[in-house]
């Protein structure tokens, strides 16, 4: 199979302090987030002069792909911001893009973090009639470059510190009913948490390291719904009434250090744990890891040049799809919820 692009796709953040409440509109339309916590997460945002670092980060990790002499013209879009996918895919068309792969920027399954981005690609498609054929690249969440790039993170991190320290992985919470939901039904769901517990595991391995934790970030939505716990901060406290003295978080569930790793961690986890005299180091994201733009490249010739299949672990890496459809019937399916308006 030949293709003429690549579509970077990402999330998107806002750029200046008047974006940030329409791009919350944008990634909480339909999904019933209390007011409240919009006000709490756009104060995260105001505090950074309403800028995510995210688009700048992607732009970054983009630049070290075509360094490496990548050879398709790389396009990049998002699911809440400007430059928004739809608009890229109608700038593909006008360039005469007729089939493009698509990295999509998280390396899992689940619903926010792989079928969304299906959606987002149906969504760009509508838009535009006689779009190019998007072909979506697979989970990376086990390639031994993602791995060994947040290992040699935590090394770092831990090499930053006086005294012993247990190591926590953090990713994303999400609804307990959507990791429920998560892979196809057959597989028994769970695939987001699984998938973050495999990554986790993998890195631990790496490093020789048997005890470590896995624990959840940045919940949102209604305080009634239940969300994957603990939460990363309640865990620092927890390990300091255990008399644990020094912490490394390792933001496995991130491909970058954007706002949720910035605020969530580098500042809410760190302050706490601070305030409680414990040490804190928090190991770097891959995005800016020559690694990452290597990875790129690598599952990109899965597809062009037929390169092996590197991965560690035997679970599924699902999420190649074609034009948005989802990996298997029913897989990661939405919660019922108002549709997007
Ligand atoms: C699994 C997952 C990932 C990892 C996979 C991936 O990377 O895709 C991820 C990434 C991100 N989440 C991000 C930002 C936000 N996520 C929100 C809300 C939510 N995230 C969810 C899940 C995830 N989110 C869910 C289930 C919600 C509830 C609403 C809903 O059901 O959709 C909200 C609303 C406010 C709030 O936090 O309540 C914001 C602003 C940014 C950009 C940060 C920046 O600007 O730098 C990034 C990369
Ligand atoms: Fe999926």
């Amino acid at each position: 199979m030949s293709f003429d692009a690549l579509l970077w796709l990402s999330f998107g953040g806002p750029e200046g302090p008047e974006d940030v409440r329409p791009f919350l509109e944008n990634v909480v339309r339909g999904r019933g987030v209390p007011p409240e916590r919009l006000d709490e997460v756009e104060a995260h945002y105001q505090h950074f002069g309403g800028v995510s670092p995210i688009n700048r980060l992607n732009l970054e990790a983009i630049e070290a792909v075509r360094a490496r002499g990548f050879e398709l013209p790389i396009y990049f879009g998002n699911r809440n911001w400007h430059p928004m996918a739809e608009d890229v895919v109608a700038q593909m068309k006008a360039d005469g893009v007729q089939r493009a792969l698509v990295f999509p920027t998280s390396a899992y399954g689940g619903y926010s973090a792989c079928r969304q981005y299906d959606e987002d690609i149906v969504r760009a498609l509508q838009a535009v009639p006689d779009g190019p054929e998007l072909v979506k690249l697979r989970q990376f969440f086990d390639h031994p470059l993602f791995i060994s790039a947040f290992a040699d993170g935590v090394r770092a991190a831990a090499a930053s510190l006086s005294g012993p320290y247990r190591l926590v992985f953090t990713a994303h919470s999400v609804p307990v009913s959507a990791d429920k939901a998560a892979g196809p039904p057959a597989e028994g769901g769970y695939r987001y948490s699984r998938q973050v517990v495999e990554a986790s595991r993998l890195v631990a391995a790496e490093l020789g390291v048997t005890e470590y934790d896995v624990v959840w970030q940045s919940r949102s939505g209604p305080p009634q719904i239940p969300w994957l716990e603990p939460d990363v901060v309640d865990h620092i406290e927890a390990l300091h009434a255990k008399g644990v003295t020094g912490v490394v978080v390792c933001p496995i569930g991130f491909v970058s250090d954007h706002l949720e790793v910035v605020w969530d961690l580098d500042t809410e986890a760190r302050d706490r744990a601070l305030e409680l005299g414990m040490e804190f180091a928090r190991a770097a994201t891959p995005n800016g890891d020559p690694r990452f733009a290597e990875l790129v490249t690598e599952l990109v010739a899965e597809h062009t040049s037929g390169a092996p299949v590197r991965k560690l672990s035997s679970f599924t890496s699902a999420g190649c799809t074609v034009n948005g459809a989802p990996c298997a019937p029913l897989c990661c399916e939405p919660a019922k919820r108002p549709a997007r308006a």
